[in-house]
């Protein structure tokens, strides 16, 4: 029989960092139809804190301290180089109010973050992207041995108002979560602007060379997401013998694209690995 859903109330959602990932996040969730009064924001820079307030209506405070208070779930948005310290500084209020703590940041583990909180802490990572501000995010997550089943709950529900999720049970796998979706969009983005550059080149207005450009991803993207048939296949279809398509893929395979992209994504993997190792 299957499990029941556990049913969850709307929290309180303390963000500690009101940067790219959690704009996108909290564009994402208020589009949604989230209450932007049950939204808390630490962030120090005042523009950033004005501009989140302005454009989604959530209360911003210039510390963490501030933001945490009555939040029953913290959503830790910086940089994975100042997390230790961020935690450091809230762990006396972890141990107190017991939250669920769920981190964004590359590379950082749960054990860390659960240790620098304090120990024991209830640990969810989540590794989203900045689609999510579209409403369009996939986010890979994890949820350390502490975490109850409601909280887990609502973790996946505050990041499924901004796509859909995928839910590890291996840790080490976040890595190459990251590396493949998180990380992802930048991906795309390159390709579009070689396509675009290369345009141009082949005699285009820049404005005409973007949207073709553009849309062809998203045309592409959908087909992904929408039809059930695998890459390859989508692949065929366009390339005619001897067509112009067969042109320009026998000259990506000719340059390696496929063993780049590869040492790419390890590399990326592999970051991960290192933040990591460098705050142990
Ligand atoms: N940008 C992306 O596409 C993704 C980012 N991430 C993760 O999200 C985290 C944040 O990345 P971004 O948003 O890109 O960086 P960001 O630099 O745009 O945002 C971080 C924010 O934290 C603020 N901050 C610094 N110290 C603080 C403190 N003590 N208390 C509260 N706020 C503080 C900064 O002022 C800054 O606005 C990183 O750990 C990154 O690994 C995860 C998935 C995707
Ligand atoms: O580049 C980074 O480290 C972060 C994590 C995934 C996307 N941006």
């Amino acid at each position: 029989m299957a499990n029941a859903p556990v049913q969850t109330d709307t929290p309180v959602i303390a963000f500690i960092g009101g940067g790219n990932m959690a704009r996108s996040l909290i564009g994402g969730m208020i589009a949604r139809g989230a209450d932007p009064g049950c939204v808390r924001v630490a962030e120090p820079v005042e523009a950033l804190r004005g501009a989140l307030a302005a454009d989604f209506g959530v209360r911003c405070f210039a510390t963490a301290a501030e933001a945490v208070d009555g939040a029953a779930v913290w959503l830790l948005a910086v940089k994975p180089q100042v997390m230790r310290t961020v935690c450091n500084e809230l762990a006396p209020v972890a141990q107190a109010t017991r939250p669920v703590a769920i981190s964004v940041a590359a590379g950082i583990t749960s054990t860390q973050l659960s240790d620098w909180l304090g120990g024991a802490v209830p640990v969810v990572r989540a590794m989203p992207n900045t689609p999510a501000l579209l409403g369009a995010g996939i986010t890979g997550l994890f949820a350390n041995a502490q975490v109850d089943a409601v909280q887990k709950a609502q973790a996946g529900e505050l990041v499924e108002a901004v796509g859909p999720v995928v839910w590890i049970d291996d840790e080490a796998q976040m890595d190459a979560v990251t590396a493949v979706s998180g990380s992802g969009p930048a991906y795309v983005f390159l390709l579009a602007e070689a396509m675009q550059a290369a345009g141009v080149r082949q005699g285009l207005p820049e404005a005409t060379a973007r949207q073709l450009a553009s849309h062809t991803l998203l045309g592409a993207a959908r087909m992904l997401t929408e039809l059930d048939e695998p890459a390859d296949v989508l692949r065929r279809k366009v390339t005619s013998p001897n067509g112009t398509t067969q042109a320009a893929i026998e000259t990506f395979e000719a340059g390696g694209l496929r063993e780049l992209v590869d040492r790419a994504i390890a590399a990326a993997t592999r970051r991960g690995r290192e933040l990591s190792a460098a705050n142990d």
